[in-house]
Parts: C-alpha cells; structure tokens; sequence
C-alpha cells in the first residue's frame, strides 16, 4: 500500500509511524486509520522490527477526528469511520510487539486516544494533550473509556473529559498520563532510548508480558465498552448540538 496520511519508516529494531497530514495537524480521516494497519502488519510480520512508535509530522501529534470531513457525513458513513478507527484501536492495544507514542504538540480526541492505546506514553513537556469531544458534542471511541480510567483512575478521567481541557505534556506527567515530559527537542531521542532498550529484550517474552498484562486489566468487557462507545458517538453526532458545535469550530477565528 502506497502511504498518503503516515510516514512509515524503521530504524534499527523500531518501526516508527509518523501521522502525516500536518496541514490539518494530523487530523485523523479513515485512509490515515487503513494505513496504520497496513503498516502495523508489516511490524507484525517482520521478525527484525521489535517495537512500534508513534509520533505527528510538525507542530502536533494529532487534533483527533477531521471535523471537515465530519460535517457532512451521513450516520452510515460515520459509522465506517469509526468502525475503522476501533479495528486500528484495537490492533494497536492488542498489538503483539511493544508500542510507545511520542507526543509531540497536539494531542486530542481520537488522536489523545491513539496515545492512551500504546504501551508507553512520552511526551514534548509543552505538548497540550486533552478530549475535547464534549466541547464538539461526540464522545470518545477509540476503547478510551476504559483506558484512561485504568491510567489515571476513575476521578482524572472525569475531569479530563467532563471539562474538555487541554493540559501540557508536564502536567500529564504529574497524573502518570504520560510515562515521561521531556524537552520537546529530545522527544524522538528519549523515546528511541526506551526503544532500544525494550529491543534488546527477547520478542517472545515481550509478547507474553504484554498478552499477560493485558488479561489481567480485564479486556473481556472491552468489547462491551467499545460497542457502547461507537453507539455514543453516533447518538452524539446525530444530535442538532453537533451541527452548532461544528459550525463554531470554522467560525471560530471570524
Ligand atoms: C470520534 C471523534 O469525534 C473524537 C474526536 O477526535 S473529537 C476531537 C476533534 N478535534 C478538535 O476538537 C480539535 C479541533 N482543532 C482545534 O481546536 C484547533 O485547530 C487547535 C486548537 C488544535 C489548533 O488551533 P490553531 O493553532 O489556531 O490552528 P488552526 O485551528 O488554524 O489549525 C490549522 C489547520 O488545521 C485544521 N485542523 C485542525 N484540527 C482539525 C480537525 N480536528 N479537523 C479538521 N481540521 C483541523 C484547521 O482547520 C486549520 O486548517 P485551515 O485550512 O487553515 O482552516
């Protein structure tokens, strides 16, 4: 598959994904989701590549959903979308090899969730890392209700979610959001550190820690949770409220 929405490269034993579409700061679409499971099948067939990272092209990780796409969507195409977006979820939070997300400028929505579905989480110390979805009348998708309750307890996750601001990639830190704040011009650096050493460790054993560690949060009920999250979603977008809500994010600089 040819790649128009991600970069994919590797170096050394790490794959690194970048999101790439920096002019809408990597806003997410259902191609860019499509070629992050391509590339996430190459990682898993290539016996040289040990841990996956995430990062964003430019000045943000990724500001979630495509609200232009999203404006005039039908319920039926939404539902595709999102379909889309939790088989890629899915496939990263149960993904057989190591991931970690390197957060760089913006992350938000779907693109905060992609975060919350890796292993390990660094971020730029200025990054701003939030879900906005009830500030643009959605709700999260992307297995997120679980996740950030299991990351930062029950209390975080409320506020994060219920007041829909942003908070710095220092302030995550605080609230074990993100494993590590660094200087943003050591982001890439820091993370590749932690990939070499995670690489240097045996795959299989990563595999079965990973797979072990991932029964014991209780991922049965996941998929309850994650077909609860696409009904809401769409209840909230079929709302009259969305409509407003998308039309003040294009007036908002008017
Ligand atoms: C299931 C889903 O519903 C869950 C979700 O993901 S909901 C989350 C949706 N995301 C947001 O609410 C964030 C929307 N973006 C913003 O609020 C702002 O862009 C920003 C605060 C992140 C950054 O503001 P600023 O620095 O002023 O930059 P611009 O707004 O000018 O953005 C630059 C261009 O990118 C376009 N863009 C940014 N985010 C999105 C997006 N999510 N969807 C579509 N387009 C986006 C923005 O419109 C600018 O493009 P333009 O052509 O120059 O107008």
């Amino acid at each position: 598959m040819d790649y128009s929405c991600i970069i994919f490269e590797v170096k050394d034993q790490t794959a690194i994904i970048t999101l790439n579409r920096p002019k809408v700061l990597n806003a997410m679409n259902r191609q860019m989701w499509l070629e992050i499971m391509d590339a996430l099948e190459h990682i898993k067939n290539n016996k040289n590549i040990k841990v996956a990272v995430f990062t964003g092209h430019g000045r943000a990780f990724s500001t979630g959903a495509d609200l232009k796409d999203s404006k005039d969507r039908t319920i039926e195409d939404y539902r595709k979308y999102l379909e889309s977006l939790q088989e890629a979820s899915r496939k990263i939070i149960y993904f057989e090899k190591p991931t970690l997300a390197a957060v760089n400028g913006y992350a938000l929505g779907s693109g905060y969730e992609l975060a919350l579905a890796c292993d390990i989480r660094f971020a730029a110390s200025d990054a701003l890392i939030g879900s906005p979805e009830a500030r643009v009348t959605s709700s999260v998708t992307g297995g997120a209700f679980r996740l950030i309750q299991n990351i930062v307890g029950p209390g975080k996750a409320r506020e994060l979610l219920f007041t829909a601001e942003n908070i710095t990639g220092e302030e995550a830190e605080k609230i074990g959001l993100v494993n590590y704040a660094v200087p943003s011009e050591s982001l890439m650096e820091e993370t590749l550190k932690m990939a070499d050493k995670i690489a240097a460790n045996s795959a299989f054993s990563l595999a079965m820690i990973k797979k072990g560690l991932l029964m014991a949060q209780g991922e049965a009920s996941l998929n309850a949770v994650m077909d609860f999250e696409i009904e809401a979603c769409l209840a909230c977008v079929s709302t009259k409220e969305r409509q407003s809500s998308l039309e003040a994010f294009e007036k908002r600089k008017e």
